[in-house]
């Protein structure tokens, strides 16, 4: 006899921008930002007997992502996921529990001339903050993030002391090119309500600026062993950094440089301490996954 196992349903892709007006010195500020909302709860007879009496339309869970956003700050996405997601189960209450995804992009003011421009922006890379929220009437659940973020440095990262063995091709190196796409994640300790996400509401930037610094910094100065021991010296860091956090993550892809043997033509030297020009892979890249918490 079959059972639903587990089921949620919503809105996904919706694409939201905001504009701030500051009618005083005409200083406009925008956010644009895609969101995920998905519900679950008393919904199991949609699936097993068509009774679309429990259904809250995707089309309506989408109207309300827009007038949430009209409604509330969409600074910080964790304050407008908390809002969305807490309206939910206010107002249905069949409805158990509110999964927000919120991926905000990036544009960053111009500067013309060296002022800052009133109402002109331009996207400086692929970067994105996000936040997932799970709304319950236990409490709300949230992980900020940031995707997306393309580093590389030239040198100060070795690989060495790895096993060796019968499936064994790759060589040890003390120097080599390190470069990956950051997810990197932060769980924040479970918020009984959302008064308690508003109340110190500037914690959320902090950490997102904390986090980014800590990542880069790391990368940047640490001489590094492997992609693993590098991220985990992140982990310490933000944990350390933002004590309302409990469990940091990171997903690093370790984006391959080949060096190109070139002795072929007229004995052109371009390995090992020679190498200048490399072939950048797209693929198969390493991935490295960890999770740090507090003891
Ligand atoms: O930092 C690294 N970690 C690995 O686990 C690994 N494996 C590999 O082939 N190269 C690397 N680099």
């Amino acid at each position: 006899m079959p059972a639903l196992a587990s089921a949620r349903y919503g809105k996904d892709n919706v694409r939201v921008y905001k504009v701030q007006k500051d009618e005083a010195t005409g200083v406009q500020t925008v956010t644009e930002m895609t969101v995920c909302a998905l519900l679950e709860g008393a919904i199991e007879t949609s699936y097993t007997e068509a009774d679309n009496s429990v259904v809250v339309a995707t089309d309506s869970i989408k109207n309300t992502i827009y007038v949430k956003a009209k409604e509330h700050p969409v600074n910080p996405p964790e304050l407008y996921a908390s809002f969305l997601g807490q309206h939910f189960i206010d107002r249905y209450a069949h409805i158990l529990v509110a999964n927000i995804k919120v991926t905000v992009h990036r544009w960053t003011r111009m500067v013309i001339d060296g002022v800052p421009h009133q109402h002109s922006f331009f996207r400086d890379g692929e970067e994105k903050r996000t936040v997932e929220a799970r709304v319950t009437r236990e409490g709300i659940a949230l992980k900020s993030g940031i995707s997306g973020l393309t580093v590389l440095k030239s040198t100060g990262s070795a690989f060495h002391g790895f096993v060796r063995d019968e499936y064994t091709t790759l060589a040890e190196t003390w120097d080599r090119i390190l470069s990956t796409d950051v997810d990197s994640t932060w769980q924040w300790k479970l918020f009984p309500t959302l008064a308690a996400v508003q109340d110190g509401v500037e914690r959320f930037d902090a950490a997102w600026e904390a986090a980014r610094n800590i990542t880069m910094k790391t990368f940047a100065n640490d001489e590094s062993a492997s992609v693993q021991n590098t991220m985990y010296k992140m982990c310490e860091q933000i944990l350390a950094a933002v004590p309302e956090t409990e469990v940091i993550g990171y997903s690093l892809p370790n984006k391959h440089y080949f060096e190109v043997d070139l002795s072929w033509h007229k004995g052109l030297k371009n390995t090992g301490k020679d190498a200048e020009v490399y072939a950048p892979q797209s693929g198969p890249n390493g991935l490295i996954i960890c999770e740090v918490s507090r003891s």
